[in-house]
């Protein structure tokens, strides 16, 4: 099992400071939606210039226009693009096919997708690398959590890596990794905490056991 720390209410400068205390205890770095509106795809550049051992995620969400958006982003340095499952299977075959040409990953996020379980096997069927189960900002902020959704595409993802994300704190996180997703995605859990380090020490070496 592996960790994602989200980057997304920082700039550039911001990232880099927090990704240089934690490298150690993350898999991943992502450069979040609110960074790449903020900053572009220069902060995902910056990124990997600065980290080129550590994996990056360009959070771009995309919509439309798969293959030109990652192309971009694949451009910039990313390893892994996310793809919304409320896209198009085409969008989603576009992404998946120009990531597959410069040896990229494509992270499907099916946050506000109503039928989980359904979509998930459909963009697992595509060919994407990850399935991500997600509430975001404005979902956490209605209560709401993801654990249930993890548990649903469980069953149905044959060939792909299933993640989650959303909320997920160091108190939720044994919930999480009960549900054995093979990502965990944790942004305010670890950049919230006033000892950043020793949260991502913790949550490291909690999904490391699993
Ligand atoms: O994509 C996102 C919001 O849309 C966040 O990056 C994701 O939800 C993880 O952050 P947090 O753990 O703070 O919820």
């Amino acid at each position: 099992m592996k960790l994602q720390l989200a980057l997304d209410l920082v700039n550039i400068d911001g990232a880099k400071e927090i990704v240089s205390e934690v490298a150690g205890f993350i898999d991943i770095v992502e450069i979040g939606t609110p960074i790449v509106i903020n900053e572009g795809l220069h902060a995902v550049k910056a990124m990997k210039e600065a980290f080129p051992a550590l994996t990056v995620l360009a959070d771009l969400k995309i919509m439309d226009a798969g293959g030109y958006e990652v192309m971009k982003a694949a451009e910039a340095g990313a390893d892994i693009v996310t793809v919304l499952g409320v896209s198009d299977d085409s969008t989603i075959k576009g992404a998946v096919e120009e990531a597959k040409k410069s040896g990229r990953e494509i992270l499907v996020d099916l946050i506000n997708v109503k039928d989980i379980a359904a979509r998930a096997a459909e963009v697992d069927a595509l060919g994407v690398d990850y399935v991500c189960v997600h509430s975001g900002y404005d979902h956490q902020a209605e209560g709401k959590n993801s654990f249930a959704d993890l548990q649903a595409i469980k069953s149905v993802v044959k060939q792909a890596k299933t993640a989650i994300a959303g909320g997920i704190k160091l108190n939720t996180l044994p919930e999480v990794i009960a549900a054995g997703p093979d990502l965990v995605i944790v942004g305010g859990g670890i950049t919230g905490e006033s000892d950043q380090k020793a949260a991502a020490a913790e949550m490291k070496r909690l999904v490391s056991q699993a």
